[in-house]
């Protein structure tokens, strides 16, 4: 299980701080929400907080783009240093191309997908992609609740990614926590991104430990 923290829930005013705690834990990404107020009702940070944060991290950056037009900000999120970057599928009328540009730049490329779009939309980009970004909350903002119908939508695409093969990881992004971790876990994902249950915790870096087992805990329990 790869654990990628969200840093839209962490301390603005103490960044660094913050990627120390990351880089001392046990995370895999530093998972990064990028919005623009047209595409989500929100405006988070750009590209000079990932410019300087890169010096801080040597963890796969995990850029997630919720803006519209992103083909046109592609090069420069590569050139301030992210390694994966997701595009959403509900902001991409020539899908196909955002990833070949993408994946042209070097860069790891993932689909995202809004709750209530079916996973089945996926069906003929899947074998260009390294990632599906499965949003269990709608985009925008941090601190909301899991939706469960999220559960079926990522069986039914482990089952296809099985099926075919493929070395698409499954990611998916909010109101994760220690309590629903596992039957995500068992339900097929590959990747947890969670902001307000590590970066709102006493103790951060255990949570990061706690799930990062959480595919295991049924051999522990
Ligand atoms: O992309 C988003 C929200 O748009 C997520 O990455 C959230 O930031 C996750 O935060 P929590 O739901 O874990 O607080």
């Amino acid at each position: 299980m790869l654990i990628a923290p969200s840093l839209l829930a962490s301390n603005f005013l103490n960044l660094e701080a913050e990627c120390r705690m990351i880089n001392e834990s046990e995370a895999d990404w530093f998972h990064l929400d990028v919005m623009d107020g047209r595409f989500v009702p929100n405006i988070s940070f750009g590209l000079p907080v990932i410019q300087s944060i890169r010096k801080a991290s040597k963890k796969v950056f995990d850029v997630h783009l919720m803006i519209e037009e992103p083909g046109m900000y592609a090069e420069a999120f590569k050139k301030a240093g992210a390694d994966n970057l997701t595009v959403h599928l509900e902001a991409c009328p020539h899908l196909h191309r955002n990833i070949q540009q993408i994946k042209q730049l070097g860069m790891k490329a993932g689909v995202a997908i809004n709750p209530h779009t079916p996973v089945q939309l996926l069906q003929d980009v899947l074998r260009d992609i390294d990632l599906v970004l499965i949003m269990s909350v709608n985009p925008g903002f941090g601190g909301q609740q899991f939706i469960p119908h999220t559960l079926d939508k990522i069986r039914t695409l482990r089952q296809k990614i099985d099926q075919l093969s493929l070395p698409v990881l499954i990611e998916v992004d909010g109101g994760i926590d220690l309590t629903n971790a596992r039957a995500i876990a068992e339900a097929g994902a590959h990747v947890l991104v969670a902001g307000s249950s590590i970066f709102h915790a006493t103790d951060p870096k255990s949570v990061i430990s706690a799930l990062k087992q959480a595919d295991k805990q049924q051999h522990i329990i």
